[in-house]
């Protein structure tokens, strides 16, 4: 079973959109979103995966989410079928963090695989859960997004010093950095240094949850992109949608 999020109770989130972040920007993709996170930024968008009713770890907005209203647990080879119905052939897994149901994402995967082979395979990651040895080989990309200090995780969780060294040392991931202030970039910098992160697999990409807010934080952040050979990504889905799930 996978524990899906929802769009509304009892639907799961599982849509075809464009890809909004990272490497593969406006590319036609099939989406699918599980619930839980191992950890808890206090800007997440996605809140609605992990911060339920008697979670009180701290959230800019302080709602906390009903479960069942929020989750949904469905066979492996049923959400197959939903990905393989739909026309992307490019699937993204994102959360939450998805790595956390590695198995069941492996056994989903080989399923689509069945039913619609050829299909390139995208995770979201928060980077600190090593993928499960019979997904990994099933993955074709990787965006990998460690949580620096302004997320509101502790660095014992969020910075996994061998797990990040494995990302860099990957050809498949790519990191995509949040940032929310110039001062942030100290910290790209060091892990940069620390783990040999190269500088064509490192994107930025603006916090912000508004096409205001993104607008404004691009202008200082391009900039620090090109000072530093760094790449630059916008939230796409975010101006053409706002922050809306199913999208
Ligand atoms: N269109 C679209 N692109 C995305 N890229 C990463 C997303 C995420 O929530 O992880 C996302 C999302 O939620 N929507
Ligand atoms: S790692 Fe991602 S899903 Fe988890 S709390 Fe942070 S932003 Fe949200
Ligand atoms: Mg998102």
């Amino acid at each position: 079973m996978l524990t899906l999020a929802t769009t509304t109770p009892g639907e799961p989130e599982l849509f075809a959109s464009l890809q909004g972040e990272g490497p593969s920007i406006g590319r036609p993709s099939t989406f699918v979103r599980l619930s839980r996170c191992n950890l808890a930024c206090q800007w997440c968008d996605t809140a609605y995966t992990w911060r339920f009713e008697g979670d009180n770890r701290p959230h800019r907005d302080t709602a906390a989410f009903e479960r069942k209203a929020n989750q949904l647990s469905l066979d492996e080879t049923d959400v197959a079928g939903r990905i393989a119905a739909l026309p992307p052939d490019r699937l993204v897994i994102t959360g939450g963090e998805p790595l956390l149901q590695g198995a069941a994402l492996a056994r989903m995967v080989a399923a689509l695989n069945e039913q619609r082979p050829g299909m390139h395979i995208e995770i979201e990651t928060n980077s600190t859960v090593a993928p499960h040895p019979a997904l990994d080989p099933l993955v074709h990309q990787y965006n990998v997004s460690p949580k620096l200090a302004h997320s509101g995780n502790t660095a014992d969780l969020a910075l996994i010093p061998e797990r990040l060294s494995a990302w860099a040392a990957d050809p498949r991931a790519y990191f995509k950095f949040v940032i929310a202030e110039p001062g942030d970039l100290d910290e790209v910098l060091s892990l940069q240094q620390a783990h040999a992160i190269p500088g064509d697999r490192l994107f930025l990409m603006p916090e912000g949850r508004s096409s205001d807010v993104l607008k404004a934080r691009s202008q200082w952040l391009a900039e620090i992109c090109s000072r530093n050979g760094f790449r630059f990504t916008d939230r796409l889905h975010i101006h053409l949608w706002g922050d809306t799930r199913g999208t």
